[in-house]
């Protein structure tokens, strides 16, 4: 199918919903503001379909921007199933890769931004180090700096952009010496951090009106995935872009799943966005994903009525309330004995990949780890104590790599052609020239076509695609430190003795067996997914929401409860202590008993 029949054909399956169908419609700057499961997603990525075909004329084209890698996996895979690869027309990645890439990268000397020409991206160790030695600086006390003040200064720093304001320098003194030093430190050793990124780049966008119309001249649209988590910095790229420059702006979101305020996110800017006369707003009002109890029960949940509804005909779906007794371990077996057991007898074609177990902190699931271990289940783990980070783009791709040797020779999923594009685009710095970018297309195919097996040994494939192909690259790049230090850790962990000793091709890269397995991760990494069976674990007071929380963290935990409750189709357990379940949970259990549903 052409790429353009792919997406008319999807678009049909807007049709029927006004709201969707007007978005897909629009042609001014449009803000789809809605709940969980509207198909926000689903419409996002059939109108950037649309617009490259209709409304951008080639080489220009468009920039999404969204909240981490996972996100920009999912929409790659989106747009990639409407036959549009991520290639020179199209940027997907986050504020962090757009400010990096798209503006420090080309344009740091002309815009003036005072960096070196040689700078680099500091790793977490050289991070460490510029702020031990400001620390000493600033404020010179006997204390560990990185358990209270870098916490501060890098919440300091996401909310204080403008440095010329008074207010960067009234609001807190210190903080605002330390940050200053800090940044001091980085730029004498050469280097700048993940946080300079948007902010140097919206410095050089407000400063330079012609940097601001080159961004117009290459990428006349900017989409934006997840706002409501997206900060202060890319709302001010927003506006500088968009509402002075004349870039067309398509954004989704959901103030009410906005549950990254710990790290700068402000939900009122979606909402104000949402309000500018010069924007068409278009909210959505059904949920196609959960049964409809559980949309219901999901505005308790949530504690707001938003008037969400399944469609007509939708299946119900069904809530559970499971008071428990007894240690975390107790409850985590109760799941795997009787629990998962029960579901999969009940539930016709139930598969370990339909299910997910979602928990407030990474530590809790250690405890359901252990205990499918010992019931013989097969989990991944998507949270941060997965065997790397799931948020690396290195090992995003090496996974890729390995399921094209698995399978995708065969399939065509993923393409090679894919391949080669996106390790492009992840070595874009050392692989400039034609001859270059030839010469490792060459390596990879030689490479990959000789390990056409899922049952290679992992360790052995990994240091020899490291050796072959990537230290050269890895070496010479100025942005891919830590990207490095996750593949030369998660090697050692590969290696004979060590945690993923034994570990196949296959086992990497979920193909075949290795795929169907339960998901296990937090709360706040299942945002954006959807599975038929959801276990929420850890519903505890204390735990959600925690300890001496303030009250705009009890309100973030709560939108996090929601955000867990709505990833599931047809049915939810939730698992609580019977002697101290969380608010959240009591105020639902009591809605749903007065009959509420
Ligand atoms: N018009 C539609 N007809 C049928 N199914 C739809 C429609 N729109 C969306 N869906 C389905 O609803 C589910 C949720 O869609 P999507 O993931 O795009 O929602 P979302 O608004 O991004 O959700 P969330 O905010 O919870 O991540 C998907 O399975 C999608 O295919």
């Amino acid at each position: 199918m052409s790429e353009r029949s792919a997406y008319i054909k999807a678009a049909e399956s807007l049709r029927g919903n006004s709201g969707q169908w007007a978005a897909y419609e629009s042609d001014g700057h449009c803000v789809v503001l809605a709940g969980p499961g509207s198909g926000k997603t689903k419409t996002l990525t059939i109108k950037l379909a649309r617009m490259l075909a209709e409304d951008i004329e080639e080489p220009r084209g468009l920039a999404c921007i969204t909240y981490n890698n996972e996100c920009a996996r999912e929409l790659e895979q989106r747009l990639n199933d409407l036959g549009i690869a991520p290639g020179k027309r199209i940027f997907i990645g986050t504020v962090h890769s757009f400010s990096l890439t798209q503006i420090i990268l080309p344009y740091s000397k002309v815009a003036r931004l005072g960096l070196p020409e040689d700078f680099a991206v500091a790793n977490l160790q050289e991070q460490r180090d510029a702020l031990e030695r400001a620390y000493d600086r600033v404020i010179g006390r006997d204390e560990d700096p990185h358990r209270m003040w870098k916490g501060l200064m890098e919440r300091y720093r996401r909310s204080h952009l403008n440095r010329a304001a008074a207010a960067f320098h009234d609001d807190d003194a210190t903080c605002a010496q330390l940050v200053l030093a800090y940044e001091e430190e980085l730029r004498a050793q050469g280097l700048i951090d993940f946080d300079d990124m948007p902010l140097l780049a919206l410095r050089a966008l407000r400063e330079n009106k012609w940097l601001r119309c080159a961004i117009r001249a290459k990428y006349p649209v900017l989409a934006v995935d997840e706002y409501q988590d997206l900060g202060s910095a890319l709302h001010s790229m927003v506006l500088g872009l968009c509402f002075s420059t004349g870039i067309r702006l398509f954004a989704v979101g959901d103030v009410d799943q906005s549950i990254y305020g710990f790290i700068g996110a402000k939900p009122e800017l979606l909402r104000r966005l949402a309000q500018r006369a010069d924007v068409e707003t278009v909210p959505l009002r059904l949920n196609y994903r959960c049964g409809s109890s559980i949309v219901t029960a999901s505005q308790f949940a949530l504690g707001e009525e938003r008037g969400y509804e399944a469609p007509a005909g939708a299946a119900e779906g069904t809530i559970y309330f499971q008071p428990l007794h007894g240690s975390y371990e107790q409850r985590a077996y109760y799941i795997f004995e009787t629990l998962i057991p029960n579901a999969i007898a009940r539930l016709p074609g139930l598969e370990s990949g339909d299910i997910a177990i979602l928990y407030p902190a990474a530590w809790l699931g250690d405890y359901i780890a252990d205990a499918a271990q010992a019931y013989g289940y097969g989990t991944v783990r998507a949270d941060s104590k997965s065997h790397y980070p799931r948020s690396s783009r290195l090992m995003r791709w090496l996974e890729q790599c390995a399921t094209w040797c698995c399978s995708g020779w065969q399939t065509g999923t993923p393409r090679f052609s894919r391949l080669v594009a996106d390790g492009e685009r992840l070595f874009a710095e050392t692989l400039a020239s034609e001859t270059e970018q030839n010469e490792f297309q060459r390596q990879l195919i030689t490479f990959l076509w000789e390990r056409r097996d899922s049952t290679l040994d992992l360790h052995t494939w990994l240091t020899t695609f490291r050796q072959e192909l990537l230290n050269d690259h890895l070496a010479r790049s100025r942005t891919m430190s830590d990207e490095r230090n996750t593949l030369n850790t998660f090697v050692e962990k590969s290696a004979p003795g060590n945690t993923c000793d034994g570990f196949t091709l296959g086992l990497f890269c979920g193909h075949g067996e290795g795929n169907n397995r339960i998901t296990l991760t937090t709360l706040h990494s299942s945002k954006g997914r959807e599975f038929r069976f959801v276990v929420l674990f850890g519903m505890d007071d204390g735990k959600l929401p925690r300890n001496n929380a303030g009250e705009g963290e009890i309100r973030e935990a709560r939108r996090l409860f929601y955000v867990g409750f709505t990833r599931a189709e047809e049915e939810i357990h939730i698992i609580y202590s019977a002697n101290n379940p969380s608010p959240f949970v009591t105020e639902l259990a009591g809605r749903i008993d007065a009959g509420d549903v």
